[in-house]
């Protein structure tokens, strides 16, 4: 197979590590097989593909959509290094509240699948970062969700201390206040 999965402390969120052809030209590498993910448990149909380009510091998250338009990710660093993080928000869940980190970046070709039912974020370790991840629900703006990235109970240990934060991202609610929305899964 030219993938290795490997479930973090939380199981179903999914480390993927790619085979990567190198030779003078370059490298060649599959990034999504949907027969191998699925055997592996990544199931769905990836119906949206997203970029963004953030500088050094910029933290974007924690993020995730509301019931009926949750979403599955596969999240991956085509241009420098980032930390990034997934927080169960499944109330059923052991790991309820718990969060995972992986570092994603151009050199180490690392996917991280985070399933439906989880906040997503990551910080920019390097100048600039590229960040491309594919999603199972498409984008629906009145169903955004958001909890905040240092909420003290979750309590992140993202390795920058003054993040740049947008405005809207500010705003979230702890996880307390987005149980009592009924923002949980
Ligand atoms: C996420 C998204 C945003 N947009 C628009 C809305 C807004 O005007 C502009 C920027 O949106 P945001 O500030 O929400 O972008 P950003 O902070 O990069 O949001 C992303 O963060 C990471 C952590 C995730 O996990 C993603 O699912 C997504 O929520 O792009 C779309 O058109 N489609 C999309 O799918």
């Amino acid at each position: 197979m030219p993938f290795e999965f490997k479930r973090l402390e939380i199981p179903n969120v999914i480390l993927i590590k790619p085979r990567v052809f190198e030779d003078e030209r370059g490298f060649f590498m599959e990034t999504y097989k949907k027969s191998d993910f699925e055997k592996t448990g990544i199931k769905g149909e990836f119906v949206q593909d997203n970029h963004s380009r953030s500088r050094y510091g910029v933290l974007r998250g924690l993020h995730f959509q509301r019931e009926p338009y949750a979403q599955a990710k596969i999240v991956r660093a085509i241009r420098g290094v980032i930390y990034d993080v997934a927080v169960d928000l499944r109330r059923d869940s052991p790991t309820f509240g718990k969060w995972v980190s992986v570092i994603l970046s151009e050199h180490n070709k690392y996917q991280l699948y985070i399933p439906r039912g989880f906040a997503h974020g990551f910080l920019v370790l390097s100048d600039v970062a590229e960040v491309v991840y594919k999603a199972d629900n498409v984008y629906a703006p009145s169903y955004e969700g958001g909890i905040l990235w240092n909420d003290p109970e979750i309590g992140i240990d993202w390795p920058i201390d003054d993040p740049i934060v947008s405005e809207k991202d500010r705003k979230w609610p702890t996880l307390r206040e987005a149980i009592e929305k009924g923002w949980t899964f």
